[in-house]
């Protein structure tokens, strides 16, 4: 990518040269190193203010990026607004989320459909009244290619707070809120809880670009090695789809 003016617009994260239209992210910059080997021949990485960007190449040659978001939407905003000053036209959060539902269980695939707007930056950008929702096409994708993976592949609505220690509200203040709003959104259906999926949807939507995000559920069942599997998997389905959504569009 970038030319001189476009580097100088990137005042977070590392200027980046790179012609991809695609990015990967996750939260946790320790990932992105192998989740760029899973996606294609990794191209070296580089890192600024905690966040690192790797970019990969699949095996047909396309530059895809591979970039660590933080926890939480606000850092998640800037990578993204970034990304998309750099030239990204299409994200895919590959992450990890906490099951709602009893019959989702640690090691199964979530992909959202839209999100409980429990965060305060999609409230930054959209109206509460809107739904933040992902690239349809996009996501249709993706839950074609995972449900010819080896996980249960569920497709629905999924949660996105501020706060992880919310799901454990005792001696919270608000813990009762809490308490309630689980018990409300496993009633009503909602899939599991992330943190970042509502501000990604919500400034893809304002901007004319795609976006969608598949989760691992995780429990401390998990080991990190089937932990990192699993995302690989999900990143490779994400990365397939947005290069066929892309290809059908052009
Ligand atoms: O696995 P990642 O992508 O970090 O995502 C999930 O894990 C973090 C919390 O542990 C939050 O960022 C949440 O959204
Ligand atoms: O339980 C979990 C696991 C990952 N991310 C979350 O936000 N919650």
């Amino acid at each position: 990518m970038v030319d001189k003016d476009r580097a100088e617009l990137m005042t977070h994260l590392p200027a980046l040269d790179t012609q991809a239209t695609v990015a990967i992210l996750t939260g946790d910059p320790n990932r992105v190193p192998l989740l760029a080997a899973a996606v294609g021949e990794p191209e070296g990485e580089r890192s600024r203010r905690g966040y690192t960007v790797a970019q990969s190449r699949t095996p047909d040659g396309q530059p895809v990026l591979v970039c660590s978001t933080g926890i939480g939407g606000p850092s998640t905003a800037i990578a993204v607004d970034e990304l998309m000053q750099a030239g990204v036209e299409t994200f895919v959060r590959v992450g990890t989320c906490g099951s709602i539902q009893y019959h989702i269980n640690a090691g199964q695939l979530v992909v959202s459909t839209g999100c409980v707007r429990d965060d305060g930056t999609s409230g930054s950008f959209l109206p509460p009244e809107y739904p933040t929702v992902p690239d349809f096409d996009l996501t249709s994708a993706i839950v074609e290619r995972a449900r010819r993976g080896t996980r249960p592949v569920h497709p629905g609505v999924t949660h996105c707070k501020d706060a992880y220690y919310a799901e454990a509200p005792d001696g919270f203040p608000l813990a009762d809120h809490w308490r309630r709003r689980w018990e409300g959104m496993r009633a009503s259906g909602v899939l599991a809880t992330e943190m970042e999926a509502a501000a990604l949807f919500a400034l893809a939507m304002i901007r004319g670009k795609r976006a969608a995000g598949i989760f691992l559920t995780v429990d401390d069942t998990l080991t990190a090695e089937q932990t990192l599997a699993a995302l690989s998997d999900a990143a490779r389905f994400a990365v397939a789809a947005a290069l066929a959504v892309g290809k059908a569009e052009r």
